[in-house]
């Protein structure tokens, strides 16, 4: 692939994931998108919560398999190096269109919030998916997101991997980025039961892939990783730190 091929390839992508990422706001908070997590005709429940489950597992097998170093080592193979990154992004982009598309809703309510509860909830969620989207930055959002390795292939250089950081949120918590989708998923105004088994399912992935991504990183980064799981809560902060967080000096 020539360096510009790759580069419009990479921004493409970047877009597509952009786009789906302003969607996904949309669905859950089932505002301003015209399919969200609860709008449509409900079908038979069995049924609605077998493909729901089955469009929730083609995700979380893409989104976990593409990310692991075996399989990156295999797959650039085939997909060149530079544009890894951007394939992994499009790939996830894709998995959650088909989950927006195919979503069955389960309107059947779990709990009501009402007045300024609602209104604290709602802004909570908000502040959740501000969260995710400021954190991605934290952590080099253009690297993250393939921009950086399709450019930097055009310019021809060869681009580092992203270093590893601790600014703002990652100094009381290793996971921002996860921490906010829960945030944004959980406060719910109203909570139907199909948001109920989107949240549910997506807390367990986060908490299984976050198993992984810690054993990749701290193969990675070896002890620096390790000191920072020591001082730094996984998705909630370690009380007792008087609001201190995380300082890479003390290593
Ligand atoms: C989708 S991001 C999620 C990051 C983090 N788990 C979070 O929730 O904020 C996954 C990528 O972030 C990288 N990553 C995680 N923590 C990092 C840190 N403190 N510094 C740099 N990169 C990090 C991982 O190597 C992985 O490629």
């Amino acid at each position: 692939m020539s360096g510009i091929l790759t580069a419009l390839y990479s921004a493409i992508c970047y877009v597509i994931f952009f786009l789906t990422f302003l969607y996904a706001i949309g669905f859950v908070e089932n505002a301003v998108v015209p399919k969200t997590i609860d709008s449509g005709t409900p079908g038979p429940f069995l049924p609605s919560l077998l493909i729901n489950a089955v469009l929730l597992s083609v995700f979380a097998v893409q989104h976990s398999l593409m990310a692991r170093p075996k399989f990156k080592a295999a797959w650039t193979r085939i997909v060149p190096q530079p544009a890894e990154r951007s394939t992994y992004v499009l790939f996830t982009s894709l998995a959650l269109i088909l989950l927006f598309w195919l979503w069955q809703p389960m309107p059947q309510t779990m709990w009501e919030t009402q007045g300024g509860l609602a209104q604290f909830l709602f802004v909570l969620s908000l502040l959740g998916w501000a969260m995710v989207l400021v954190s991605t930055f934290l952590i080099s959002h253009f690297h993250l997101f393939g921009l950086h390795q399709g450019f930097a292939r055009m310019m021809g250089y060869e681009p580092a991997g992203g270093p590893f950081v601790t600014p703002l949120f990652y100094k009381y918590i290793r996971h921002p980025i996860y921490a906010g989708f829960i945030i944004a998923f959980w406060s719910a105004p109203v909570m139907s039961l199909g948001h109920l088994v989107f949240a549910v399912a997506t807390t367990g992935y986060i908490l299984i892939g976050i198993w992984f991504e810690e054993r990749d990183l701290t193969t990675h980064f070896g002890e620096r990783y390790t000191l920072y799981q020591k001082d730094v809560g996984m998705l909630v902060p370690k009380v007792g730190r008087g609001g201190r967080g995380h300082s890479p000096t003390v290593e």
